[in-house]
């Protein structure tokens, strides 16, 4: 097995059956007998392909007489590994990506292998004349296929945003994300970890608002990282760090996490609170219950209990109990597409309108556990005002008694970038983190 049939599986399943493109190919990357090389060649190719799958795909029916939709998942994929080989990574010669997809067509779907070979060929020879649609007649269409997003997400984005914007958007959301990770300070001083993960001939950069969050550049293999394994760190986006940090919860507090697998932000929230007080984390899925307590006994977060519970469902033994309740919302992760950037062909305008209302029903419930003075934050991993801004406004309008805390002028120094309103929300364009948005309200009595 060799990276490049591995990427074709990993294609396979996302497309074919639906998988996330972290799960598939961490399944794909467990137990099998891959180099070092070939897992990061491997992890190249399935993200180069999904990122620009769109241009990719136009690139294929500029030169097959045969539209798309006819030609098997297999085929399809080869053509769209050997295609990204050849127009995006110049390290590889272009007739080896060529012969390879040929090859494996040979096995995979046998009798294309000489439709991939002509089709391969062509592009080649046609490399650097590819017809695009022009930026002023078609805009829309330009966006979406530079940047291979579908039209309709594109036309949301500007609706919201200029045209400058969307397209810096779209270009930092195709954009591999640095590795940020959060230490635990549980188990480690955030002077001995730096010290640590330096030792192991790691570039670490603190995080200039966040004093636990660090950057680190030059790891091969995360899964084997002793740090990681130990629970002395846990990977987690700057975005997302800040999240627990606005909650604020103290050491003592009663904190209730509604959407909390697989329990990034009830860890942090743990060490913030120095497993001192309670973190009642909940889930919809049971079988994600799991995840929490795997992470909060490998960051020795005592205080982290887990329970299975529909958010939108009410709870009547817990109202008027907590300091602060969390909802870390499930929607449509507009923001995190750097991460799964098979949210882009996966996603509908249907599944913004539906997760709204699920989005608006789990905050009013989960309003009703907030004691008289306590807190709940509102966020999500979208950038989609909608399911933001939108949420919240529509729930102020019957919930008078919980007013919003002025995030942007309260918690500035933690903040990247420009001092913001009321509510925050962040952009892989503009602070280089996922696409979070956070609101901060209070319960007025
Ligand atoms: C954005 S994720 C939470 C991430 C988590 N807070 C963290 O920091 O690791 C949203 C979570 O909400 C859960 N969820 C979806 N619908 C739910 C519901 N009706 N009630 C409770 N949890 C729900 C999903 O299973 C998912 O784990």
């Amino acid at each position: 097995m060799n990276a490049r049939e591995g990427a074709l599986r990993v294609l396979y399943d996302v497309e074919v059956n639906k998988a996330y493109s972290n799960l598939a190919l961490n399944k794909e990357l467990d137990g099998k007998e891959y180099s070092q090389l070939d897992k990061g060649f491997m992890t190249e190719l399935v993200y180069g392909v999904l990122e620009n799958a769109i241009y990719i795909d136009h690139v294929i029916q500029q030169f097959s007489s045969i539209k798309l939709k006819k030609i098997n998942a297999n085929t399809l994929n080869l053509l769209r590994l050997g295609i990204y080989q050849i127009q995006f990574l110049d390290k590889i010669p272009p007739s080896a990506a060529v012969n390879e997809s040929v090859n494996l067509a040979k096995i995979y779907s046998k009798k294309s292998s000489g439709f991939v070979n002509a089709i391969l060929r062509n592009v080649i020879r046609n490399k650097d004349n590819i017809k695009m649609p022009d930026v002023k007649k078609e805009p829309v269409k330009y966006l979406s296929i530079t940047y291979s997003h579908p039209e309709w997400m594109v036309q949301q984005f500007l609706k919201h945003f200029s045209m400058e914007f969307t397209e810096e958007l779209l270009k930092a959301n195709n954009t591999t994300p640095e590795l940020n990770v959060r230490v635990n300070t549980l188990k480690i001083s955030i002077e001995d970890c730096i010290k640590a993960l330096e030792k192991e001939g790691l570039k670490v950069t603190q995080n200039p608002h966040i004093a636990e969050a660090l950057t680190i550049k030059g790891v091969h293999n995360l899964v084997e990282m002793e740090l990681l394994r130990k629970g002395y760190i846990y990977i987690q986006d700057f975005g997302s760090m800040l999240i627990a940090r606005i909650v604020e919860p103290k050491e003592g507090d009663f904190v209730i996490d509604v959407c909390s697998a697989p329990g990034g932000k009830a860890t942090h929230m743990a060490q913030l609170m120095k497993n001192e007080g309670k973190v009642l984390a909940r889930d919809i899925h049971p079988h994600k219950l799991k995840l929490i307590k795997r992470n909060a006994k490998r960051l020795e977060t005592s205080i982290v209990e887990t329970q299975n519970f529909n958010g939108k469902d009410i709870d009547g033994n817990l109202l008027g109990m907590a300091d602060k309740v969390l909802v870390d919302a499930p929607c449509s992760g507009l923001g995190i597409i750097r991460r799964k950037p098979e949210i882009k062909y996966n996603k509908t305008p249907d599944d913004i309108n539906e997760i709204t209302e699920i989005q608006l029903e789990i905050l009013r419930n989960a309003s009703k556990y907030v004691k008289p003075k306590g807190f709940i934050v509102y966020s999500t991993c979208t950038i989609e005002p909608s399911e933001n801004q939108g949420v919240v406004e529509k729930f102020l309008k019957d919930n008078t008694n919980f007013q919003l805390v002025n995030i942007g002028e309260e918690y500035k120094d933690i903040i990247p970038g420009e001092t913001q309103g009321e509510m925050i929300q962040l952009y892989p364009n503009v602070h280089g983190t996922d696409g979070f948005f956070i609101a901060k309200l209070q319960r007025k009595k």
